[in-house]
């Protein structure tokens, strides 16, 4: 069996616990990386609107959208909820 055969391979039962595991793993880091982007995305907002600046950056918005365009429909909506989280109750 080949590397790649074995990827594709169903995991055996044994495995699921380890893969759960690395599961929460990954949504313990996506979690604390959305928190992040959300702060950095707000710091942003208030400091440009304090220049007197635009509360959104349409072109910037569509580049992030581009990004995730790769994971189709889902990836969109991944991107506008990134983007919504970034604006916090600047949007609202
Ligand atoms: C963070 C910014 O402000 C807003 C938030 C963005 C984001 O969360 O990616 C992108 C564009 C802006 O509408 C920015 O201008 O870069």
């Amino acid at each position: 069996m080949d590397a790649q055969t074995h990827d594709k391979a169903e995991p055996a039962a044994d495995d699921i616990e380890a893969l759960r595991e690395e599961i929460d793993w990954l949504d313990a880091e996506i979690l604390r990386l959305v928190k992040r982007r959300a702060e950095v995305s707000k710091k942003i907002g208030a400091a440009r609107m304090a220049a007197g600046g635009p509360r959104i950056v349409y072109n910037r918005e569509i580049d992030v959208l581009a990004r995730y365009r790769e994971l189709g429909p889902e990836g969109r909506q991944l991107a506008m909820a990134l983007l919504n989280l970034g604006r916090g109750r600047l949007g609202r």
